[in-house]
């Protein structure tokens, strides 16, 4: 049978339907190499604002990889970028926008409660075989996860920024995720032509245990009056052959996101207090409204 009566998850292959929830600078990219990659993929955010604003993210984008993959045919570009729009669907309708969900990837703001309230609501709507799993930057999955009763069916899928630009998904697996899932969610980020590595549900997982310390001592030497925040940025740029330098990886983030991350892991007390211990310079920044490129002022202006 298609459906196994058992609670455990489908077979990896009939994946087809995916339903993303936030329209942001992650959700969009994921929503857009889904559909790149033959998913039928339902966007959901709160507002049609939010929604719009998806969109904008997917198009500009779409529009610089079809340029890269059809450089001299406008009309095959045109045509790999209506495809790719027509596979994806926008809704502020959570509950039917679930329905027909495979899969369900949430990329929502970074809060623990807002997360379990949301997958709390969708174990109740989504068909029973539904995966689901999280993109979160910080929060233990299993503790989101447990807003649900399908915690075998629950795992970590952990994209980076830009998505369709990043290769890599952190696949992570709580103790309770079963075999099945796990497969299911190793299969579907080949599927995306993504390169998927395997993580045990620890603060940060792999990059982000060492990528957000290694951010905010960068700004306690600018807070120490070590250095400038430009010469940090063109240090690690030159001297360490990052691509970005602290600063301006920072803004692209997200700099709310970068607050949660670190007052979260301070909470919670899994890792080093002096490695998450709290920055001026970031909390002054995000409690006046700059979080970044995405709010058009941050460590730099992006207007
Ligand atoms: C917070 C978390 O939980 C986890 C995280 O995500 S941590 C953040 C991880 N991300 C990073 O560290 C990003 C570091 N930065 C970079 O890799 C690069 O600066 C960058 C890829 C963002 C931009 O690269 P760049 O060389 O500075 O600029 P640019 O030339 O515009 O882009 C490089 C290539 O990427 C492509 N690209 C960049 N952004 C893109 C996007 N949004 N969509 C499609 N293509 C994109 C460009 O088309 C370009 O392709 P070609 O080289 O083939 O022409
Ligand atoms: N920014 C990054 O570099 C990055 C990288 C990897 C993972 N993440 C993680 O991805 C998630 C999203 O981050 P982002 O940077 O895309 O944030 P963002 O602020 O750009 O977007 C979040 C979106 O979620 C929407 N939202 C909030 N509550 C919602 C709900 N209940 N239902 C539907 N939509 C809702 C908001 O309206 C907003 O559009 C966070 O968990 C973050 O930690 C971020």
């Amino acid at each position: 049978a298609l459906f196994s009566t058992s609670s455990s998850a489908m077979a990896p292959t009939n994946i087809k339907n995916i339903t993303v929830f936030g329209s942001g600078l992650m959700g969009a990219g994921i929503v857009q190499v889904a559909a790149q990659n033959a998913f039928n993929v339902t966007m959901v955010d709160l507002n049609p604002a939010a929604l719009q604003k998806g969109q904008d993210i997917i198009t500009s984008s779409l529009k610089r990889v079809a340029k890269k993959q059809f450089p001299e045919d406008a009309e095959k570009q045109k045509e790999f970028i209506d495809q790719t729009m027509s596979r994806v669907k926008t809704s502020t309708d959570s509950e039917a926008a679930s329905k027909d969900a495979d899969l369900i990837i949430e990329a929502i703001v970074e809060n623990l409660k807002t997360k379990q309230q949301l997958f709390a609501m969708l174990d109740k709507v989504a068909p029973e075989h539904t995966l689901f799993c999280s993109n979160t930057s910080s929060l233990p999955i299993a503790d989101i996860a447990k807003a649900t009763k399908r915690t075998d069916r629950f795992g970590g899928l952990h994209f980076f920024n830009p998505v369709p630009q990043m290769k890599l998904v952190e696949v992570i697996r709580t103790d309770a995720t079963s075999q099945d899932s796990f497969d299911s969610l190793m299969d579907v980020c080949n599927r995306m032509k993504k390169t998927p590595v395997s993580c045990k549900d620890t603060p940060g997982f792999i990059v982000n245990r060492l990528l957000v310390p290694y951010m905010m001592e960068s700004l306690r030497i600018v807070e120490r009056g070590e250095a400038t925040p430009q010469d940090v940025d063109v240090a690690m740029k030159l001297g360490a052959g990052f691509p970005m330098g602290p600063f301006e990886l920072a803004d692209f983030v997200g700099l709310d996101t970068m607050q949660y991350i670190v007052d979260g892991w301070r909470k919670e007390g899994k890792i080093d207090a002096n490695l998450v211990a709290p920055v001026k310079l970031l909390d002054d920044l995000v409690a006046q409204g700059n979080f970044g490129r995405k709010s058009g002022q941050g460590f730099y202006s992006y207007s």
